[in-house]
């Protein structure tokens, strides 16, 4: 008989099995993560915490196919990263990358000869395609609710931290990717930059639905999440829903 209970591997947006990921050898080795379990619901924002060196970020890179784990499953929007000892080759991930997976990092990473329009719509560039009406359509709407509509003809230097980092969410979200990362997003901005950005995660949730996985060392940045996994020693301590 077949069991009609969906797999959370198959259905989660991001999903790890007794992921593992070592560095290093012998007397020198680190075992940056030592056997997570996790299931990054679709349509959710969930906040990763925990002490420095705990493993979060090995985490996200693994997850987002920035980095290869030792052993174990990832599986994203349904793809296969890798699986007992074998993962997708680099130009494979590279093109999953592109396809499926946004990235938001602290320092913004935005280009800064390009304007805030021209840095939104780069992974159509690099995707080597035109964005379609709809893909215009999504991006216009994208624009709107990130509250960027009249700051897209300005280089990065003319706006605030907040709004690059709100730029960098706009093109994290250009593509619609099955997942969005957000690698420490408000630590270099101040604390009402921070709950604007914060903000505007929680909204490419609730109004573009999302699914958004943001690293943090700030409890009041894990508030406004809906679920908040802890790492210690490279395990999940706790996976609590969080109080948004
Ligand atoms: N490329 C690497 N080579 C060797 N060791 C590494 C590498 N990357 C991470 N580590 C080690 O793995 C462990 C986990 O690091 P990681 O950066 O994932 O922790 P973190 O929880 O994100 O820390 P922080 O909150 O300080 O950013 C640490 O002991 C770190 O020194």
């Amino acid at each position: 008989m077949t069991s009609t209970t969906p797999d959370p591997v198959r259905t989660a947006a991001a999903s790890a099995r007794g992921l593992t990921r070592s560095y290093g050898s012998g007397a020198t080795r680190v075992d940056a993560l030592a056997g997570v379990d996790l299931d990054i619901t679709t349509g959710t924002f969930t906040a990763v915490v925990g002490p420095s060196g705990s493993g979060k970020s090995t985490l996200m890179h693994c997850l987002a196919g920035l980095d290869t784990p030792t052993s174990g499953t990832v599986v994203v929007g349904g793809t296969e990263l890798a699986a007992d000892g074998r993962a997708l080759d680099d130009a494979a991930l590279t093109r999953f990358r592109r396809d499926h997976v946004g990235f938001v990092f602290q320092a913004f990473n935005l280009l800064p000869m390009l304007t805030a329009e021209q840095n939104v719509v780069l992974p159509f560039e690099l995707a080597g395609r035109r964005p379609t009406s709809q893909d215009r359509e999504w991006q216009s709407y994208v624009v709107d609710v990130l509250g960027l509509r009249d700051r897209m003809g300005h280089r990065p230097s003319a706006l605030s931290g907040g709004q690059q980092q709100r730029v960098a969410v706009a093109r994290a979200l250009v593509t619609r990717p099955d997942i969005v990362f957000a690698d420490e997003p408000t630590g270099n901005l101040d604390s009402r930059s921070s709950a604007d950005v914060l903000g505007v995660l929680r909204r490419s949730v609730d109004e573009l639905g999302q699914t958004v996985v943001m690293v943090t060392h700030d409890e009041g940045a894990a508030s406004h999440a809906d679920e908040v996994v802890v790492i210690e020693d490279g395990r999940v301590a706790d996976h609590r829903r969080g109080v948004a």
